[in-house]
């Protein structure tokens, strides 16, 4: 099967620091895989390295098969790579299911300036409704962005990056500030992610990382120190001496 997104001999150096090592990486159709590894390590810079913003010193890499290096990051997310939008990018005076309806509009190509075209595209609004309850976050359809606290934005960034289809989704450190008592509704929504979507995300919550990963690479100043199945990863010695034994990662 060809993998959805595929890293290989990826290096990056900033003059003589060397902060990604020779990283191999493999994600097929509907993984659920995390990256994990102390601060430091060089886990935001693969993140960068994959979205293309910034190149490879050396190797390649493709989703579905496709080329991704040398792509810009705009090319890159039509040929299916997602990931989270940063909050600003959310228009905060208009609700979420008029978001999710504009996200949707640029997904089938319809100009999507200042929510004009949802006015005359219902159907939109409605294919939004349907993505939100989906993602179980169908409460929110006519919530305005505004209005909703920390949480429930990082929520709907994530159903932004669906509503453009991807096959592989991104999503770095969606727990992040995330108040413990919105932390569940993050949770729910990731079991229902689709199924087809591979998604790889990094993250320091060992719990959401144990509960929602398959398949664990650790990263360790840049390098691979160890991938495989979450309970291989959990009880590895290695791992836990290197990286789970202290500090801030319990
Ligand atoms: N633009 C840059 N120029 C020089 N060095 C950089 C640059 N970006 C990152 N680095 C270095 O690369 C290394 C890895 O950083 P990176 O932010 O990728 O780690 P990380 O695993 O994401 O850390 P954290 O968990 O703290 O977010 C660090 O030593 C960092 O200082």
């Amino acid at each position: 099967m060809t993998p959805a997104l595929q890293l290989q001999g990826i290096n990056k150096r900033y003059g003589a620091l060397h902060v990604t090592r020779d990283v191999n990486l493999e994600l097929q159709p509907g993984a659920r895989h995390a990256l994990i590894g102390p601060n430091g390590a060089g886990k935001s810079t693969l993140v960068h390295l994959i979205t293309g913003l910034v190149p490879p010193s050396s190797g390649k890499m493709w989703l579905g098969g496709e080329l991704l290096t040398g792509r810009t990051p705009e090319r890159r997310v039509k040929l299916g790579l997602g990931r989270t939008f940063q909050i600003n990018s959310l228009f905060g005076k208009l609700t979420v299911g008029e978001n999710v309806g504009l996200a949707l509009a640029a997904a089938h190509g319809v100009d999507g300036s200042m929510g004009r075209p949802l006015q005359h595209r219902p159907e939109l609004m409605d294919e939004a409704a349907q993505l939100l309850s989906s993602l179980g976050l169908i409460d929110l359809v006519g919530r305005t962005v505004n209005d909703l606290a920390y949480g429930q934005r990082r929520l709907v960034e994530i159903a932004l990056a669906l509503a453009l289809r991807p096959k592989v989704l991104l999503l770095d450190e969606p727990v992040a500030g995330v108040p413990s008592t919105e932390g569940k509704r993050l949770f729910e929504l990731l079991e229902r992610l689709p199924p087809d979507v591979a998604t790889l995300v990094i993250e320091h919550d060992m719990e959401l990382v144990f509960r929602f990963a398959k398949q664990i690479t650790v990263l360790v100043e840049g390098a691979v120190l160890l991938e495989g199945p979450v309970d291989e990863v959990r009880s590895s010695k290695l791992v836990r001496d290197v990286y789970l034994g202290g500090g801030r990662h319990p």
